[in-house]
């Protein structure tokens, strides 16, 4: 069995452990107005507690904006220039209004100007309490922002320095799961692009489905499959914003190639190689685990992780221009075989998350403490 020294556990737990589907029309309507009259986290098109008389109405109104939309874009490639619609007209969350005011207050607010982003994922909030001189935002507190709903993830924007480096870093991510439209899932992306950040570093927790992982062992992420993507759920569906980044992003470079040997050379260094693997994440919709059935197609497919985010963030960050490094924590082992007693569940997850936190830790943030600034894509 997996066995390291154990590092105490500083991610504090979210409130409830996931929002019940009742709340989301709520809270979605709670936030849902934005300056030009566009719904801002608008879950009713998932279907959750939607009245037929208001279907109506909405449908009606797309389809009017669409029209619109229709003798007003580009036609090579669909860009929507500033002085036509919002696209908070069509996208229910990252829209370039939204970032902007969001961007404005953080800057407001905060003397750092970071030029690194973190994402920590499932019980890997620990990184967070790394940063030196922090400002804490709650979500809660910052406009636009969504709420994180899963246990293991606070909920915190954290700004500071790691090892020297200006960087902001979210203790606690959104996944499709809880509700939120896809695009607003990554809206912290496109601030952080704003805010200035040139290197997104991502962790997430995954399920192992290459035989020869432990759980325990940490996969840089060299490739993905964006499961939901070939179902047409990807967050740069809709028009796109020219300001943030073109129409067809190539995603064949997604996992910088510098930074995925950057972290090679510093695991060796602080010993760590024997638990660093490299390989392909592959990211499902969630909330619930992959059936065996599922495990094993997705292994024939090439996949050697099996996880719920990080994919989304990636395109986004991408298609803005910032260099993307990510990392999975093997925190269980994907089941593959009928006769096996295992079950996937989340407080493993976080256990492992525990166990590994100190050597995950010291591993990012010292491949944060040799960061170049990137000029090359400014
Ligand atoms: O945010 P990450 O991808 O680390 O979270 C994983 C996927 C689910 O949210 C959860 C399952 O235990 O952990
Ligand atoms: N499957 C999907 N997501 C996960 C898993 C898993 O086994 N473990 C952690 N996140």
């Amino acid at each position: 069995m997996f066995s390291v020294s154990c590092a105490p556990d500083v991610v504090p737990v979210a409130v409830t452990h996931q929002t019940t589907p009742a709340l989301w029309p709520i809270r979605a309507l709670s936030r849902s107005v934005t300056s030009r009259g566009g719904r801002d986290g608008d879950v009713s098109r998932w279907g959750v507690g939607k009245k037929k008389k208001k279907k109506k109405k909405s449908r009606s109104r797309s389809s009017s904006i669409i029209r619109e939309a229709e003798h007003n874009v580009e036609p090579s490639c669909c860009s929507i220039r500033s002085n036509m619609l919002s696209m908070s007209d069509f996208v229910s969350g990252g829209s370039y209004e939204q970032c902007r005011e969001t961007a404005d207050w953080l800057l407001s607010n905060t003397q750092v100007r970071p030029t690194v982003g973190i994402v920590c994922g499932s019980g890997l909030g620990g990184l967070a309490e790394m940063i030196k001189d922090p400002e804490i935002f709650k979500y809660s507190d910052i406009p636009n922002f969504p709420r994180s709903t899963v246990h293991g993830h606070a909920g915190r924007l954290v700004f500071g320095t790691l090892k020297g480096k200006p960087c902001v870093c979210m203790q606690g991510r959104f996944h499709l799961y809880e509700g939120y439209p896809i695009q607003k899932i990554t809206l912290p992306m496109r601030v952080f692009k704003l805010l200035g950040v040139e290197t997104m570093i991502m962790t997430n927790a995954a399920g192992g489905l290459n035989q020869d992982y432990k759980v325990g062992d940490v996969m840089i992420i060299k490739d993905h499959i964006n499961m939901p993507g070939f179902a047409g759920v990807n967050p740069l569906a809709g028009p796109n914003d020219d300001r943030f980044g073109v129409r067809f992003p190539c995603m064949s470079d997604a996992y910088d190639r510098e930074l995925r040997q950057l972290a090679h050379d510093v695991a060796s260094e602080l010993g760590y190689s024997h638990f660093l693997r490299e390989g392909v994440y592959c990211v499902l919709g969630g909330p619930s685990f992959e059936t065996i059935a599922e495990c094993r197609m997705l292994n024939r497919l090439g996949a050697d992780a099996v996880g719920m985010s990080t994919v989304h963030e990636v395109i986004v960050a991408r298609h803005a221009g910032m260099r993307c490094f990510a990392l999975s924590l093997i925190s269980n082992r994907a089941v593959m075989d009928y006769d096996s007693q295992e079950k996937a569940n989340h407080e493993e997850v976080l256990e492992t998350g525990r166990q590994r936190a100190e050597q995950l830790e010291k591993l990012v943030s010292t491949v944060v403490s040799r960061l170049e600034h990137n000029n090359n894509n400014f």
